[in-house]
């Protein structure tokens, strides 16, 4: 649905995307996640066909943003990350007044605008004034206006930026009805574990470059085979490392304290056996739980090195 090659953007000395390439399947949620100032912005402005590339080509649905700029916005919807000032409009009227930029016919508006509006769970707040609204609720709003012409793509910028946990979990929720439609979603955050809950695939942006691009669900299962275990013992700390070691499925023993702290690379099944062995065994187990590696870094690890 999109491909970006080898994109790059200067603003006067300043290059902010150095050669970026990547493609994003039909009905994919992509997350585009970097520090501030990696670039996301510049991106998703390109695709949404408000700035030109200084080189290199991105096309949404086949077209070429520069050359066929009203065709691609026909397939987009875009959601910048700042909203402006709306002097005396109500969240309905808004919403027409985008869909009467978009020349929807007034009679469909006025079918489009409630199912919207329900969409991002703003119906009660139809005839309330957008500058009343919360964060959290401008932000839906901004969603909903962003689709008010049933685009095919929705581009995203960092949506969940300033709303508290529970807003995030009901734009994490809306985002999964909207995928559940068919949409390609690209959606961009500073916050990998954020984005992680929302996407398939994430690629992570550095200095105008693409870091790393993958699969979330391949993460998570390569995360699960990397699992830490650690176990506090009363006593014969040494014995029980000594009995670890010999267990093919653990790797790297160490000791800090009572606390034997292993790598485990096993599954759910064998893990409860090597807790079944060492209790059969006589060790002293007090305490017994588990930890993932840390997301970021198996991300990077997994993934490094895709657009250098
Ligand atoms: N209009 C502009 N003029 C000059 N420099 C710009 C302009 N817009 C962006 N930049 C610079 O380009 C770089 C990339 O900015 P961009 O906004 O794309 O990053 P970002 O990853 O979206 O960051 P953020 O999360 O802060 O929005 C930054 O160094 C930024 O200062």
């Amino acid at each position: 649905m999109i491909q970006i090659q080898n994109l790059r953007k200067r603003y006067g000395k300043m290059e902010a995307l150095k050669g970026l390439s990547l493609e994003i399947e039909k009905g994919t949620v992509f997350g585009f996640v970097g520090p501030n100032g990696a670039g996301k912005s510049t991106t998703m402005s390109i695709l949404a066909t408000l700035l030109e590339p200084t080189s290199g080509k991105a096309y949404v649905g086949g077209y070429e943003v520069t050359k066929h700029p009203k065709e691609v916005r026909k397939l987009i919807g875009y959601m910048p990350d700042f909203f402006g000032v709306y002097d005396n409009l109500t969240a309905e009227e808004y919403l027409d007044f985008y869909g009467a930029n978009y020349d929807i016919p007034a009679a469909e508006r006025k079918q489009i605008i409630p199912q919207l509006l329900e969409l991002v769970n703003l119906s009660h707040k139809r005839d309330a004034y957008v500058d009343s609204l919360s964060r959290g609720m401008k932000q839906r709003l901004g969603l909903a206006r962003s689709l008010v012409h049933n685009p095919e793509v929705l581009i995203l910028d960092e949506p969940a930026s300033g709303l508290d946990p529970r807003a995030r979990i009901e734009l994490r929720e809306i985002l999964k009805e909207l995928r559940d439609m068919g949409k390609t979603i690209i959606i961009s955050s500073h916050i990998l574990p954020e984005l992680a809950e929302m996407c398939d695939v994430i690629g992570i942006v550095e200095e105008g470059n693409l870091v790393a691009f993958g699969r979330v669900d391949e993460i998570y299962s390569r995360m699960q085979e990397q699992r830490i275990l650690r176990i506090r013992l009363l006593d014969q700390v040494e014995e029980a490392m000594t009995h670890l070691h010999t267990l093919p499925v653990v790797t790297n023993v160490t000791r800090e304290g009572n606390w034997v702290v292993a790598g485990f690379s096993g599954n759910d099944e064998q893990q409860v056996e090597l807790l079944r062995e060492l209790a059969v065994a006589g060790f002293p187990v007090a305490a017994f739980n588990e930890t993932v590696g840390d997301l970021e870094e198996i991300f990077l690890e997994i993934t490094k090195g895709v657009g250098s």
